[in-house]
């Protein structure tokens, strides 16, 4: 087990060329959010936006466009009951399941169409889909964000079990497309093919609903953005999002996903050498 520290942010997070466009920075391609669970997709999409990626679109249920809308101009929007083939296709990094409730629909699609040079980052309810349905996994570059009960239903390791990292790497390398698994906990761990990474830093005034979900956006954002750091990108991610709530807990009792998208821009800026 490796401790991350601060270095992976000035390893990963670079100046930015002058000659570039939106386009250098990645597509990004969210797909979640049913009308109950809206919110979730906001915060997916805040935090890709802050992070840097360069074009963000959110295929979700049209109830939730208005929403989105104020909180973000700066996405584009698509109904996610619609055929989202060439959507997926096109972009450089998907991520989806924040919120998506019981879409299975949804989620074969996207596992139908996704290519295997894409970033597919799985989250929330497409995790909890999978294991119920016991969905193979698409070949793709795959990046799995389950806190401990999503692991728990998708791989069979109990909770108290996941204290062994040996478990957990041993139900990470039987599945059939051996994905980035980053397992959400107090001191989140990140385990690569052959390597287990674990976070020093975060803590309870993260304990609130969207943090997640902000999370995943973020490493949407990371690895759309910094293509060449794969799979550093993801440790710089999960990295700089508990870093962030670190610094607001000092005077902040808890710590809102949506405060940490607004911090980001500042806090990057000071990494990028
Ligand atoms: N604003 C929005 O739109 C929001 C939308 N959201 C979306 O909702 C969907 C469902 O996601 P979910 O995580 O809330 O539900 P679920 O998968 O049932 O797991 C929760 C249960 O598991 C247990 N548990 C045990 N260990 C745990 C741990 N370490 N961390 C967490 N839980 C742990 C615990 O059980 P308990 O301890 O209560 O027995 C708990 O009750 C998903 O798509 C998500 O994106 C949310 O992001 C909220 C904001
Ligand atoms: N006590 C804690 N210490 C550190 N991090 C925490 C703590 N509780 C929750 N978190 C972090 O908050 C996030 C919760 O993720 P998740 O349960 O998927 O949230 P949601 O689905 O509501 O967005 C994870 O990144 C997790 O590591
Ligand atoms: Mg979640």
């Amino acid at each position: 087990m490796k401790k991350l520290t601060e270095d992976i942010l000035y390893q990963v997070i670079k100046k930015r060329p002058e000659q570039s466009h939106k386009a250098s920075y990645g597509r990004v391609l969210i797909i979640g959010g049913t009308q109950q669970f809206g919110g979730a997709v906001i915060m997916n999409a805040l935090a890709a936006v802050n992070a840097g990626a360069g074009l963000v679109s959110v295929a979700t249920d049209p109830s939730n466009f208005t929403a989105l809308h104020a909180h973000l101009p700066e996405a584009m929007v698509i109904d996610f009951n619609d055929d989202l083939t060439d959507d997926i296709q096109h972009a450089d990094v998907v991520l989806i399941g924040s919120g998506l409730g019981n879409r299975l629909d949804i989620v074969e699609a996207t596992f139908d169409a996704i290519m295997a040079r894409q970033i597919l980052i799985v989250d929330g309810s497409a995790l909890t889909l999978v294991a119920e349905n016991k969905l193979s996994w698409p070949q793709s570059q795959l990046i799995i964000t389950p806190h401990q009960m999503e692991w728990q239903r998708l791989s069979g390791v109990t909770i108290n079990e996941q204290a062994f990292e040996a478990f957990n790497m041993l139900a990470q390398q039987r599945m059939n497309v051996q994905p980035i698994l980053v397992l959400k906990q107090h001191h989140t761990q990140i385990y690569t093919l052959n390597q287990v990474f674990e976070i020093p830093n975060g803590g309870p005034y993260q304990a609130t609903g969207g943090m997640g979900d902000t999370l995943a956006g973020m490493i949407a954002g990371f690895t759309a953005q910094f293509m060449l750091s794969f799979p550093e990108s993801i440790m710089a991610a999960v990295y700089a999002h508990s870093a962030i709530a670190d610094e607001l807990s000092k005077n902040h009792y808890v710590t809102l996903p949506t405060k940490i998208s607004a911090a980001l821009p500042e806090f990057m800026s000071r990494y990028a050498k």
